[in-house]
């Protein structure tokens, strides 16, 4: 169990994190989300033991990891941290990189250890190529495989797909995350991509300036989002004010609403008129505006015409979930 308990840390005269405390069970998958600057890196680095905090501990099981005033060579053994910056060998090959990280008690399994981590960061191919001639994406992997070559208890990725195509990244995703549950490591992910953490994470942990505004499971934060910024990690939503579904025209409180929540009909809901379509591929994120002159988003599998007038709907079992939320 990784234990965080009232953790602070400034930078200078800067707060960058303020009171976190959470438990990370063995095996599970959190997700760090936050707005850039909110203080992912930094945790990470925290709990790597590479900064001294102004107050808090952290604790593997019964092992508190220490900042560098006490631990002269930061990072423990039962950890890895893959950074933004690859540390990698760059005039020996891809293997040879990974084989670095290797034991050397089992020096009999190397081949295959590397076979199966170039299979992971599908990197077959390149196995003999010298990693100063791969590109950004390809090293960010290469890192990757050298940080799982040391199989550690918990693995903290910062950003881990950050410099890899979309396409590449896919793939990715569904090869080294269930690889990854599938050896029971415990997975922190700083990320910005949602879709790095909807198929993926267990739960979620979100920062903004610093402190932690929530720690849900996925499907409950996606679902019940306390604010708007929470929303807003995975993808565009809108704030609106209740009063413009006529049931709720009474009350004064606002709702968040992704934009395929809605249901779109000739003559129920409320009145919008459409200025713009944005294609998406599958479907369209249409902008209308509704009669308060509030911009509101909303799919449909086709364009629509511009001042064309629609009705927006949304179903009052989304709106029982979500209505927590007072102006
Ligand atoms: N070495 C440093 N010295 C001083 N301030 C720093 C340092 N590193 C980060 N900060 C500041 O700490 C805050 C948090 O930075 P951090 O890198 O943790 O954010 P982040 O959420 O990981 O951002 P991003 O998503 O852009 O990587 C920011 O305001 C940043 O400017």
């Amino acid at each position: 169990m990784l234990s965080i308990k009232n953790i602070s840390f400034s930078y200078q005269e800067s707060k960058v994190l303020d009171q976190i405390s959470f438990l990370l069970e063995p095996g599970s998958h959190l997700s760090v989300m936050g707005e850039s600057g909110s203080g992912k890196s930094t945790l990470l680095k925290a709990i790597y033991g590479l900064l001294d905090l102004d107050s808090g501990e952290i604790f593997w099981n019964k092992e508190q990891v220490l900042g560098p005033n006490f631990n002269l060579v930061p990072g423990e053994k039962y950890m890895r941290y893959v950074a933004q910056d690859f540390d990698l060998m760059p005039f020996t090959t891809v293997a040879e990189n990974i084989a670095e990280f290797l034991s050397v008690f089992e020096q009999e399994n190397h081949e295959a250890r590397i076979q199966e981590l170039l299979e992971v960061i599908e990197l077959v191919d390149f196995a003999n190529v010298k990693v100063k001639n791969l590109s950004g994406g390809q090293k960010q992997r290469v890192a990757l495989a050298r940080a799982l070559a040391q199989e550690p208890e918990i693995l903290l990725l910062d950003e881990p797909f950050s410099s890899i195509d979309q396409f590449k990244k896919n793939q990715l995703r569904h090869s080294l995350f269930p690889y990854l549950k599938e050896k029971g490591i415990t997975v922190l992910n700083a990320t910005h991509d949602p879709n790095d953490v909807l198929s993926f994470a267990d739960n979620v942990l979100v920062l903004k300036d610093g402190k932690m505004i929530a720690h849900d499971a996925i499907q409950q934060l996606y679902q019940k989002p306390k604010q708007k910024y929470i929303a807003s990690l995975f993808g565009q939503v809108n704030e609106l004010p209740i009063s413009l579904l006529k049931e709720y025209s009474e009350m004064d409180a606002s709702i968040l609403i992704y934009p395929h929540e809605f249901e779109i009909s000739k003559d129920a809901g409320f009145e919008v008129y459409v200025v713009n379509n944005h294609f998406k591929g599958g479907y369209y994120v249409i902008e209308g505006v509704a009669e308060n002159s509030q911009t509101v988003f909303f799919t449909n599998p086709n364009a629509l015409k511009i001042h064309a007038r629609v009705y927006l709907n949304v179903s009052l079992q989304l709106v029982n979930r979500r209505i927590s939320i007072k102006k």
